[in-house]
């Protein structure tokens, strides 16, 4: 894979990521930490972080690039495409693909279209993937966690069992969508058990710089690149990458899905961990990370950051 980026805009990458990080702290104190999963209001709000992973190997970083959060809803994309690989276009008989126009855990689509989910990244449709998951892997968590790790190279990759708890014992809306679409036919597994997965899988910790290396296959038609001296690997259907980031870009944000294709132009995958996750096909990968979320649950700096990234380097019309 060629990449587009010219070698005079990469070396510019470093100072343009410094002058950003500089703006961005103006906006501490804008947004406001999730609460909702207790465990995540004890996060410290004035932490943020930009990576960047190029197609030809090279990486950039600034900030707490390196410190490692809460994925929360940036799993879904990882739980997504490990369904696309192993069901593959079976799922779209149980989950849509439009955007939603409602918050990410809105269940108010699911009474009058019979219990299918507008689409895999909001709270209803990552729980029938999680079932549908569940169904296919006797252990899944550790299925997930195996595919991140590699995908890191990172093998004590993990995630947060405190933080997973404190989601479960307060999942009170998500297990009532489980059974809501259980109601309809549309869950196989017990929802105990699902949304004992699925918290887990939300708690998985990573950093920006291991977040923007593990989405590098979307970026490179559907190859990682490995790091280990192995031949690069086809993680997935260069077809289905194209497909993976389509959906990201009309479904990644929830309601401000619009919004952030208006001010950024990529496909985004954001959570309330305040990490968000921007691909740049041909050209690379952007994770950003701060914990203080606008009303919709998107990291205010992480997007103020990937819209003044793509005005410096016209990645989202895929040039420099
Ligand atoms: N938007 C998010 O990141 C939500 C994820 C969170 N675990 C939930 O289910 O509510």
């Amino acid at each position: 894979m060629q990449n587009l980026m010219p070698a005079a805009s990469a070396s510019a990458l470093p100072a343009i990521l410094d002058q950003i990080h500089t703006d961005a702290q103006a906006l501490f104190g804008q947004g406001r930490v999730a609460s909702y999963i207790p465990a995540l209001a004890e996060v410290p709000p004035r932490q943020f972080g930009i990576a960047v992973a190029l197609v030809d190997g090279s990486t950039f970083s600034v900030g707490d690039a390196h410190t490692s959060f809460s994925l929360q809803s940036i799993t879904k994309l990882f739980a997504f495409v490990l369904a696309l690989k192993s069901v593959g276009d079976e799922l779209w008989q149980r989950v849509g693909r439009e955007p939603s126009g409602a918050a990410f855990n809105s269940m108010v689509q699911l009474e009058t279209e019979k219990g299918i989910p507008r689409n895999p990244f909001i709270n209803a449709g990552a729980l029938v993937i999680t079932d549908i998951l569940t169904t296919r892997y006797a252990h899944l968590d550790y299925a997930l966690l195996g595919a991140l790790r590699r995908l890191t190279d990172d093998p004590e990759l993990s995630w947060n069992a405190r933080i997973a708890r404190s989601e479960r014992d307060t999942a009170h809306r998500n297990m009532a969508m489980a059974y809501f679409m259980k109601s309809y036919g549309n869950f196989v597994n017990d929802p105990e058990l699902v949304l004992d997965n699925y918290c887990r899988q939300c708690a998985t910790e990573m950093s920006c710089a291991q977040l923007a290396q593990a989405t590098m296959f979307l970026a490179n038609n559907g190859r990682d690149l490995r790091r280990d001296g192995s031949p690069d690997e086809q993680f997935l259907a260069a077809d289905d990458a194209r497909r993976v980031n389509a959906l990201m870009l009309t479904c990644g944000a929830y309601d401000a899905a619009g919004d952030f294709a208006y001010r950024i132009g990529l496909p985004v995958k954001t959570g309330v961990g305040g990490g968000i996750v921007a691909i740049a096909p041909g050209i690379g990968t952007v994770a950003v990370w701060a914990p203080e979320l606008d009303a919709k649950g998107n990291s205010v700096l992480g997007a103020f950051a990937l819209e003044q990234l793509v005005l410096r380097t016209g990645w989202n019309h895929g040039q420099a």
